[in-house]
């Protein structure tokens, strides 16, 4: 509340040039800070002076205080009685000087009754901590007479510095001034020499540490005597004499005169003053023994920290408005490394760091230089320290946003090159610039060129740099086993490709053999394949054990393509079916000679019949498990050829290519397409048997019974000419073989139609007829399926019809003649 009270006055007070330090409550004012500041004092360093005044109250201290340095002190109005003006301690700036101007509250206070003598050592106390020079403001008159409040006084000085110096070897000397007031007859050096002997006899009086038993008062304190006549009465000779006082507070030049010495000094730079004076204050406050040193040392650890606090902040705003930067860099990543961005990566930002730091700690060690050196250095470290660690992270966040960028960009160009028609084409070559390109950017970039800062970096580069290469590395080991697949991949299907051709052109010309004559050529073809990869796994640069696996792989996936392509072009039945069925006509409906047959009446149908199906049938079971005998040689160099020895020694790819089931299924067409033939060729020779029979005699009788039609037939030209054009189409169509073909299709069609009619014919005929009938056809029917060989063609129609579902070939499963006998069955 008296804080409140006094702080509303201050502020008036404040535009007077003054302030109340500690006020009535003993509290100290915390806006001390900024009164130094705007009276100006905050950046003095030591090129200040603190100068305060006690003595009684209504003494004229704050008069004398104006007077001297200009001050606006509030003085006591005679007109309106003796009241205390000062209360607390009151601080003011000379108006022109660097002097810090301190007014005391009146040591003999009325107002504070019992307590004046408590706040008064605590006033002077604080006086002998802070200031140079203590004037000691006295009546002249009392000087010399028994005043308890001057005896006490003088005590209070001397004990009082005596405590306060007593830990500090190195103590600081303080000027006393007596200005003796009201100064009419006594001359001055009598008046002096009294308050010296008062002085002397209270030094004596006092208890002293034993390092201090033989020093004196003026080993402590300057002693300088100054009266001033009556202010009322000699008006004249008193502004004289206050300019005479002032002059020697100011005027430098005048060495003897000058009242401030360097030994005065109190060290404490002004920016200080206001934490040293409100520790001092607080110590004595709270009735602690004050130690100079150590509040020396405090002020030195609080202000260095101050210091050391207010250069780190404005270290940290520049490396924030990098690390802001580099923010929008990894928001907006770029995809190249382009020279043109470099500028944007903040080139020798490592560089640029350090000399932010490097300035911080120059700015640090001259603000810090006035303090205890062992304490700044101590903080100095510290704030090196704290820079040095926020410089690395902002140094690191921009290598690891490099590494990044480097990173992806590496992989995109991988991508790249592993999108090649050509993947493995000089891999490794493009693999080796694109490495030297992302570590030039790396090292053009956060590269060092002051020693200090590189060496401050390094630290933190060379774990990244590791780290990155071993990310590189990573990324090409991927890619590299992504291209070395493609690579393999590719050979494969160019393999399997002309693996398929080979297979087509085989199976074309000698099917019988077909897996010891692919065997030679593929061999070939794998050998120059795999000779053709490794050519490109040197290209992209794989280590020979690892080249041997790969090498290796190929060969597996190379049985693999060969598995393949062969099932996948016996796959379809129709494929196989034509190799089957032509294998079946070049041995059944062709001679040795490939001439297709004539049947004539003396051929062995049965047998050309029985061995063409066993060939067929040889060659199913040829196409239907592959075995095929590799031997790879001269795969490259001979040190090579040693590596891949054990490759080389009869690589077997033995392999199923028509299952059980398919087999079956092709051998019931086979069966089908067998009988078929058989039927037709049986026909051909019994036609040609039948017409080879007919007696000449035969021929004559025909020409007299039908000489009569014949001649009827001349004379209708019209049916002359109908006839004439169908006998050389007959002609032709014997003579082209076509005939069998249309006696085919005409038969077929009558198997097709003939059991439709038999089923209306016996429609209308009764059950009885109908069971008899029925039976005699079965009967007829199983007696064919005992036979190997198709029923012989008759006249008989049910047995022309039933003849190409005859019974399979022995060879064929036991399950699928079953089937069929049961279908057969169900026919009928
Ligand atoms: N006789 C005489 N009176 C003076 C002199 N200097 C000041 N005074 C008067 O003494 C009275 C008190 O003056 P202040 O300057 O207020 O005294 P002070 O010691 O600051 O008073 P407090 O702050 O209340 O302790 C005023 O009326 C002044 O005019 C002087 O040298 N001689």
């Amino acid at each position: 509340m008296a804080l409140s009270q006094s702080l509303t006055t201050q502020e008036n007070n404040w535009k007077n040039g003054y302030i109340q330090m500690v006020n009535y409550e003993e509290e100290f004012n915390p806006q001390v800070a900024q009164f130094i500041k705007d009276v100006g004092l905050y950046n003095a360093d030591l090129d200040y002076h603190v100068v305060a005044v006690m003595g009684c109250q209504s003494s004229g201290k704050s008069t004398l205080l104006n007077l001297l340095f200009g001050t606006q002190f509030r003085t006591m109005d005679a007109n309106t009685g003796r009241y205390q003006v000062t209360q607390g301690i009151w601080l003011s700036k000379d108006k022109d000087f660097p002097i810090l101007v301190l007014d005391l509250e009146g040591t003999d206070s009325r107002e504070r009754g019992e307590e004046a003598a408590s706040f008064e050592r605590k006033s002077t106390l604080f006086a002998l901590a802070v200031a140079d020079v203590l004037i000691v403001n006295m009546w002249a008159q009392d000087v010399g007479r028994y005043v308890a409040a001057n005896l006490a006084l003088l005590r209070t000085v001397l004990e009082l510095n005596l405590q306060l110096f007593q830990n500090d070897r190195d103590h600081r000397k303080t000027k006393l001034l007596f200005v003796l007031r009201d100064h009419v007859e006594t001359s001055l050096d009598l008046l002096a020499k009294t308050i010296r002997t008062d002085l002397e006899e209270t030094w004596k009086n006092l208890q002293k540490p034993l390092h201090f038993e033989n020093c004196t008062v003026e080993d402590f304190f300057d002693l300088k005597f100054v009266s001033l006549p009556h202010m009322v009465l000699k008006p004249e000779q008193f502004q004289a004499a206050v300019t005479n006082l002032r002059n020697q507070f100011h005027n430098q030049s005048n060495s003897s005169e000058y009242m401030f010495q360097e030994s005065y000094r109190r060290l404490v730079a002004a920016d200080g003053f206001t934490t040293y004076a409100n520790n001092v204050w607080e110590t004595i406050r709270s009735n602690k023994e004050v130690d100079i040193p150590s509040q020396r040392e405090m002020l030195a650890t609080v202000r260095c920290e101050e210091i050391a606090e207010e250069i780190y902040s404005s270290a940290h705003q520049k490396f924030q408005k990098w690390s802001e930067a580099l923010d929008v860099l990894k928001k907006n990543p770029k995809e190249n490394l382009d020279d043109s961005l470099r500028l944007e990566w903040f080139p020798n930002l490592g560089d640029q760091i350090w000399q932010v730091i490097i300035e911080a700690m120059d700015t640090y060690s001259h603000a810090a230089k006035r303090y205890i050196s062992s304490v700044a250095e101590a903080k100095k470290l510290k704030l090196q320290e704290r820079l040095q660690a926020e410089g690395k992270e902002l140094y690191l966040r921009q290598l690891s946003l490099m590494e990044a960028l480097v990173l992806s960009y590496l992989e995109k160009e991988l991508e790249r090159l592993a999108s090649r028609t050509t993947p493995w084409k000089e891999f490794q070559s493009h693999v080796s610039k694109l490495l030297e390109k992302c570590g030039n950017h790396l090292k053009d970039i956060a590269t060092c060129s002051v020693s200090d800062a590189e060496m401050l970096f390094k630290e933190v580069r060379q774990p990244k740099e590791d780290e990155l290469e071993e990310q590189e590395q990573k990324l090409v080991e991927r890619f590299r086993r992504m291209i070395v697949d493609r690579t393999t991949q590719l050979f494969v299907e160019k393999t399997g490709s002309q693996f398929r051709n080979l297979l087509m052109s085989t199976l074309e010309n000698n099917p019988q053999n077909i897996w010891q004559s692919l065997s030679g050529p593929l061999s070939t073809i794998i050998s120059e394949s795999l000779k053709e990869l490794m050519t490109c796994l040197n290209e992209i640069c794989l280590d020979e054990s690892r080249n041997v696996l790969v090498v290796k792989d190929s060969v597996e996936r190379l049985k693999e393509e060969v598995e393949r392509r062969t099932k996948d072009l016996l796959s379809s039945n129709s494929v196989t079916m034509s190799y089957l069925y032509r294998k079946f006509d070049n041995c059944f409906r062709k001679d040795s000679r490939g001439v297709p047959r004539i049947w004539k009446p003396g051929d062995d149908l049965d047998s050309l019949y029985l061995d063409a199906k066993q060939e067929t049938q040889a060659l199913l079971m040829t196409l239907s498990e592959a075995k095929l005998t590799i031997s790879l040689e001269n795969l490259g160099a001979e040190s090579l050829d040693e590596t891949y020895s054990n490759l080389t020694n009869d690589l077997e790819i033995a392999f199923e290519v028509l299952s059980v089931e398919r087999r079956t299924v092709l051998e019931e067409k086979l069966e089908d397409y067998a009988k078929l033939a058989y039927t037709e060729a049986k026909r051909s020779q019994e036609t040609i048997h039948t017409r080879s029979q007919i007696p000449g005699w035969l021929y004559a009788v025909i020409f007299v019974l039908g000489f009569n039609e014949m001649m009827a037939v001349l004379r209708r030209p019209l049916l002359l000419l109908l006839i004439l054009l169908i006998l050389p189409i007959l002609y032709i169509v014997i003579q082209t073989n076509l005939h069998r073909m249309l006696l085919s299709v005409l038969f077929s069609k009558i198997e097709q139609y003939l059991p439709n009619a038999t089923n209306m014919f016996q429609d209308r005929t009764d059950f009885t007829s109908r069971v008899d009938s029925t039976t005699a056809v079965g009967a007829n029917l199983r007696s064919s399926f005992d036979s190997p060989i198709p029923n012989r063609v008759t006249s008989n129609g049910a047995a022309k019809t039933t003849g190409i579902r005859l019974r399979k070939s022995n060879i064929l499963s036991e399950d699928s003649g079953a089937r069929r006998r049961r279908n057969s069955v169900g026919n009928e």
